[in-house]
This record gives C-alpha cells, sequence and structure tokens, in this order.
C-alpha cells in the first residue's frame, strides 16, 4: 500500500461516563496491565508516525487525570479538550480546535484527513488505519466494519417481532473511521440538536449533510469496542497473550548454566518466541541492548550464585533505561540452579527475604521478579524438571500475577 501522502490529525472520543459498564471509574480510565484504557489507544496513534496531531477529548472533570496520563506515560502530540454531553458533541469540540480559535486551546493546523476512533477501542493497528485514511482521501469518507454477529430484528409496539433483517445484506459500523475534514467538519455544522444528541453514527452525518457515500473497509476482530465489563477482562486477556508471546533467556558463560539455558529455549521453543542470549551482564551486551528496544516483556535470568544481586541489579537497571516497563509490565524470572548429589534446600530464608525485598522495590518500576529453583541430583533427572520449570514460566509470564512477586517457585 502506497504511504501516505495527506496530512492526516486523529480525534479520539474520551468524554464518556461509562454507564453500561458500570462503576465509578469512566472506562476509558479503567486500569488495564496497571495503565488506563485510553492510553492503549493514544498510544496506538502516536506510533503511527504519519498522524500529526491527537485530540482527547474528556469531560471537564477529567481534564487533569487526561493531562496526567499524558505526563506519566510520555503521551506526545496530545492535546486534551473539553467534551460536550453526547458522543457527537465531543467529537464536534474536537474538530473545532482545528478550525475555530478557543479561549483554551491553541489552533491546530487543519489535516486534510481526520480520524475519528473511540478512546475505548484499544486495538486498532496502523494497518487499518492506513486503509481508512486512503479510501477517506478517495470517498470523501470510510469507515471500518464487521460482519453482524445476531442479526437485526426490529419489534412492533405490542413488544412482538414486526420485521427482521437479511443479516447478510448488513454490517456492524466500527472504528476508525476518516474523513477529508471539511467534508465531516462541514456536517457537524449542519446537525440538528436531534442529530447530536441521539445520533450515534458519524458516517451518517457524512452521507445525510454532505453526500458523501462512505467507503466500508473490512476492520479486523478486536477492533470491538470496550462497552460491558467482560469486555474489560477480554481486553486485559489480549494485552496479556500479546505481551506473552516472546522470551529472553538470559545466561552467563558457565556450562551448567548454560546447559540449563539450552534446554529451556528446547522446551519453551514450541510455545513462545525464544531469544537466547549467553553474556556477561557487565559488559553492557549489545545483543541484549537490542532485544531491549524490540518488543520482548519476558526475561528469564539463569544463575549459579547463592543469590546474584549486582548481575540482577545491572539488568534491571537497563530494563529501567530502556523504557519499556513505561508501558506494560515487566516479568523477570530469577533461575536459581542447584545441581548436586546432596538435595537439601539450599536457598536459606534471608535469601528469600532479600528476593521478596528486592521484588517489592522493583515493582515499583513496573518489573515483576519472580524466583524459580531447578534443583536436580544429576544430569539425568535434569530434563524432567527443566520441563517443569518451563511450564512454570509460562504460567508466570501469561498470568503476571502482581501477588505473587518475589515468591521462590520450585520446579
Ligand atoms: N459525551 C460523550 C459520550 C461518549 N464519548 C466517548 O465515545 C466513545 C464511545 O461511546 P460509548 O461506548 O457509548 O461510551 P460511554 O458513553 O462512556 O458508555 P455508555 O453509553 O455505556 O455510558 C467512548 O470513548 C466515550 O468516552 C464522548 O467522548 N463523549
Ligand atoms: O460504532 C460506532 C460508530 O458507528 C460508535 O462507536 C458507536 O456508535 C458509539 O455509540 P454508542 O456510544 O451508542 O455505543
Amino acid at each position: 500500500m502506497e504511504p501516505v501522502s495527506a496530512a492526516v490529525s486523529a480525534v479520539l472520543p474520551a468524554g464518556g461516563s461509562g454507564e453500561r459498564l458500570g462503576g465509578a471509574t469512566p472506562k476509558q480510565f479503567c486500569g488495564l496491565q496497571g495503565r488506563p484504557l485510553v492510553s492503549y489507544a493514544v498510544r496506538a496513534m502516536e506510533r503511527v508516525s504519519w498522524i500529526s496531531d491527537i485530540i482527547v477529548v474528556v469531560s471537564p472533570e477529567n481534564i487533569e487525570t487526561m493531562k496526567s496520563i499524558i505526563e506519566k506515560y510520555g503521551h506526545k502530540r496530545v492535546t486534551v479538550v473539553k467534551g460536550g454531553i453526547t458522543r457527537h458533541r465531543s467529537i464536534f469540540n474536537g474538530l473545532k480546535v482545528f478550525a475555530e480559535n478557543q479561549s483554551s486551546n491553541r489552533l491546530l493546523q487543519k489535516p486534510e484527513v481526520v480520524i475519528i476512533h473511540d478512546a475505548v477501542r484499544p486495538f486498532v493497528e496502523e494497518d487499518i488505519l492506513l486503509k481508512v485514511v486512503t479510501a477517506a482521501k478517495d470517498h470523501g469518507a470510510a469507515g471500518a466494519i464487521r460482519p453482524l454477529v445476531s442479526t437485526v430484528i426490529a419489534s412492533g409496539e405490542d413488544g412482538c417481532l414486526d420485521h427482521s433483517l437479511e443479516r447478510a445484506r448488513y454490517r456492524a459500523s466500527e472504528m476508525p473511521q476518516a474523513f477529508l475534514f471539511d467534508i465531516i467538519y462541514q456536517a457537524y455544522q449542519q446537525c440538528t440538536d436531534h442529530d447530536l444528541d441521539y445520533g450515534t453514527e458519524c458516517l451518517h452525518l457524512a452521507l445525510k449533510y454532505c453526500k458523501t457515500n462512505a467507503k466500508l473497509v473490512e476492520g479486523t476482530a478486536d477492533l470491538w469496542k470496550v462497552t460491558y465489563k467482560r469486555d474489560l477482562y477480554a481486553a486485559e486477556s489480549i494485552i496479556k497473550d500479546n505481551l506473552s508471546q516472546q522470551i529472553c533467556i538470559i545466561t552467563d558463560l558457565k556450562e551448567a548454566v548454560a546447559q540449563v539455558g539450552f534446554l529451556l529455549h528446547e522446551s519453551l521453543k514450541s510455545q513462545v518466541k525464544v531469544e537466547a542470549i549467553s553474556i556477561s551482564l557487565s559488559k553492557n551486551d549489545s545483543h541484549l541492548q537490542n532485544i531491549f528496544s524490540g518488543e520482548c516483556y519476558n526475561f528469564l535470568c539463569i544463575n549459579d550464585k547463592e543469590y546474584a544481586t549486582e548481575e540482577i541489579q545491572q539488568l534491571v537497571d537497563m530494563l529501567e533505561k530502556s523504557n519499556i516497563p513505561l508501558l506494560y509490565p515487566v516479568v523477570l524470572i530469577l533461575v536459581h540452579l542447584s545441581i548436586s548429589e546432596n538435595i537439601s534446600f539450599s536457598i536459606g530464608l534471608e535469601e528469600l527475604t532479600k528476593i521478596k525485598k528486592f521484588a517489592r522495590e522493583v515493582k515499583k518500576k513496573n518489573i515483576l521478579v519472580y524466583g524459580l529453583l531447578i534443583q536436580c541430583k544429576d544430569h539425568f533427572s535434569l530434563q524432567e524438571t527443566v520441563n517443569s520449570a518451563a511450564a512454570l514460566t509460562m504460567a508466570l509470564i501469561k498470568d503476571r500475577n502482581p501477588e505473587l512477586i518475589g515468591q521462590l517457585l520450585v520446579a
């Protein structure tokens, strides 16, 4: 697909109260893996280099909250705008910052194409954004659609079925949508109060007021809108699933450690992408730096020392510097290796307390530390223990349970 040749900006309506979801916090501010939902939608726009300005529209009482989210997660190119009492009114307010001088916001450069995307649809990829923007350039308006899950029916005044629609002919209108700015802005300017208060479809406004038939673009299944409580659980599961796709195994150069690293690699590779590196942490390995700049959020650090304080601290420092834990919690599993005839418990209470204390400290940096003991009598029983360690590792990275940090699991 051709790169975008138009100036593009985005408006994210985030001014609702989330009545259907319930609870005191509007859904856009509910935490997913510790970060508010709205931040995921902002991040999805921000990582697209060809989107210039990102307007987030929030209700007046949430302006400060939104500003602190932007500050905390280092979001760039974002302007916060005061919302209205309905979604259409909020979107219209968002569009106005490109067209009218406002007392609280400076006038921003008017884009040729504007994307409108609900702040409560966190999984929007560059590919679909590009498709709707390109289609909007050609057709004036475009929006993502999905097949209907249920048949749409109409009931009569008596509460009985009046008629039903042929499901295959209809589609669910989703987001993102994109418009030539002048078209959608003119449409909003002509809206009646009834449109602004009861309307739910921006594409319809472009058709009604600007005779623009939007191009409909097939979207992906995860464009759905977080509406009910169960959607928050689903979104959290998707995020966890995405975060557990890759793991980096770090070993030092000792033979026994490298062997366990190799066996773990073999055992894990059918379930996740595994990067294995064998290094001396103190050398600030460049390969490790590359992994930090990638999309890896899970690290398994194997050691045969009692408690490798210095090495682990170095790893934590490197992670922190890389900014990886800013947006997602990072899982760091400290594997303690003990292969000896004498199978007596080789870690004392003092060490366990140390790990716990350390884990509590680094949790503040959004790094979840767990301990894992691989202990066996000889190299023959090693494979079985490693398989158990791999299963525990998968459970830890899939679950990312903050309550279990600092615990030592025995493989
Ligand atoms: N006055 C409003 C109402 C809604 N929205 C935003 O429009 C998007 C989609 O709306 P919806 O899912 O209906 O959100 P809520 O209105 O918050 O939910 P509910 O209808 O359950 O109260 C959300 O990002 C929501 O914050 C908005 O900006 N301003
Ligand atoms: O799907 C959409 C676009 O067509 C909107 O997200 C949807 O209409 C929002 O409406 P509501 O606030 O009533 O859920």
